[in-house]
């Protein structure tokens, strides 16, 4: 029998969440030049400094939100992997993560002992950035020549604007839109704004991170520029939705370090929009396929308590797709195009 393999990759979590799985965690995700792209030198000393005090706060942020049997992001795309199993008929379906465990290698030695030939290789990010998918890249093209295996490799590419992944997070968060509210709130991961200059400089030196849309951008930008692949996923749901121009808004969460990142940033957007307003806040984060550290604790306890103590009444955080009939669906068809 052949085996055609889905392979679905996320970013992964720390094994528990005291502070020295963390620290572990933190410092295997954040020395991958990928994601800290300074020479090693530079990348080593300002990892330690982060390593001093961030284990600890980081620990605490995923403990007021770990679940009984796990991460959230791990448990939710094991359901993820489980539901697909329905819908990928070519083969079995894996997940690895990219730090921490299963890990590709592990991942991908275990499919090789197994005799699987084929694979297409699915990283769980909606939009392109070479600190995610660049780097699940890299890991896979490592471990396949550390050990010599071989694959026949398919890749599911970012998703960002495909209308059936538009479509897959409307419908998840119909029953949300169906309530009252005043305002929705889009909040991409963040990067910093030089992981995205040095994709796009090369194309465009004038390219505009400060852009308010997506539209018209020339494609050859909007493949390396993660910051317009997030508006575009944001006008398209926006469209979808029929939502008027002044009740939705785009910002990006989880700045780390001193860099400029991406803007504007979902702190200050918070703050500004109770201070225009806005009492019912709606937040999505369509950067995120699976509900994490990222959306339960940084939006959802975090950023609630600062969207009140500035004025607004309620932020409701919409669950991310997580393993929704529709995306569960659309994740197959997606792949199976491949
Ligand atoms: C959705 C895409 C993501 C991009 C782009 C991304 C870039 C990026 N992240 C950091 C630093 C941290 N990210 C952390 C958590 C985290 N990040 C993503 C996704 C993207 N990151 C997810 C899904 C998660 C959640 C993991 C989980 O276990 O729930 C963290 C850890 C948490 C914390 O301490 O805040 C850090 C640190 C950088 C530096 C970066 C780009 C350069
Ligand atoms: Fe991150
Ligand atoms: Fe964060």
């Amino acid at each position: 029998m052949t085996d055609h393999t889905l392979l679905l990759v996320n970013l992964g979590s720390p094994d528990s969440p005291s502070p020295r799985a963390v620290r572990r965690y933190l410092g295997s995700f954040l020395m991958d030049k990928r994601v800290i792209d300074l020479p090693w030198p530079l990348r080593r000393a300002l990892v330690s400094a982060i390593l001093l005090t961030r284990p600890r706060q980081s620990a605490k942020a995923y403990a007021s939100i770990w679940w009984p049997d796990g991460s959230p992001l791990l448990v939710i795309s094991r359901a993820l992997q489980q539901a697909l199993r329905a819908h990928w008929t070519a083969g079995s379906v894996a997940l690895a993560m990219r730090y921490g465990s299963p890990s590709i290698g592990q991942v991908l030695r275990a499919l090789n002992q197994r005799g699987v030939k084929q694979i297409t290789l699915a990283p769980l990010y909606p939009q392109f950035a070479e600190s995610t998918v660049g780097s699940t890249l890299a890991e896979v093209q490592r471990v396949i020549s550390a050990h010599g295996l071989r694959f026949n490799l398919r890749l599911l590419k970012p998703f960002y604007q495909e209308p059936a992944y538009i479509e897959a997070l409307a419908a998840s968060a119909q029953p949300w839109l169906e309530q009252e509210f005043d305002h929705l709130l889009m909040s991409f991961h963040g990067l910093p704004e030089r992981h995205i200059r040095k994709l796009t400089d090369p194309i465009d030196t004038q390219h505009d991170l400060q852009a308010q849309s997506s539209r018209g951008l020339r494609q050859e930008l909007l493949d390396v520029c993660y910051r317009s692949q997030c508006l575009r996923t944001a006008e398209l749901l926006a469209d979808h939705l029929a939502l008027p121009r002044d009740r939705w808004s785009v910002s990006f969460q989880s700045r780390l370090g001193h860099a400029k990142w991406i803007d504007p940033y979902t702190e200050s957007k918070l703050s500004e929009l109770a201070q225009q307003g806005v009492k019912k806040l709606l937040v999505i984060s369509p950067a995120f396929v699976a509900d994490c550290v990222e959306t339960l604790e940084e939006i959802a306890i975090r950023g609630r308590e600062q969207f009140i103590a500035a004025g607004g009444q309620s932020l409701q955080l919409i669950p991310c797709l997580n393993s929704h009939p529709n995306w569960v669906k659309t994740l197959a068809l997606l792949a199976q195009k491949a």
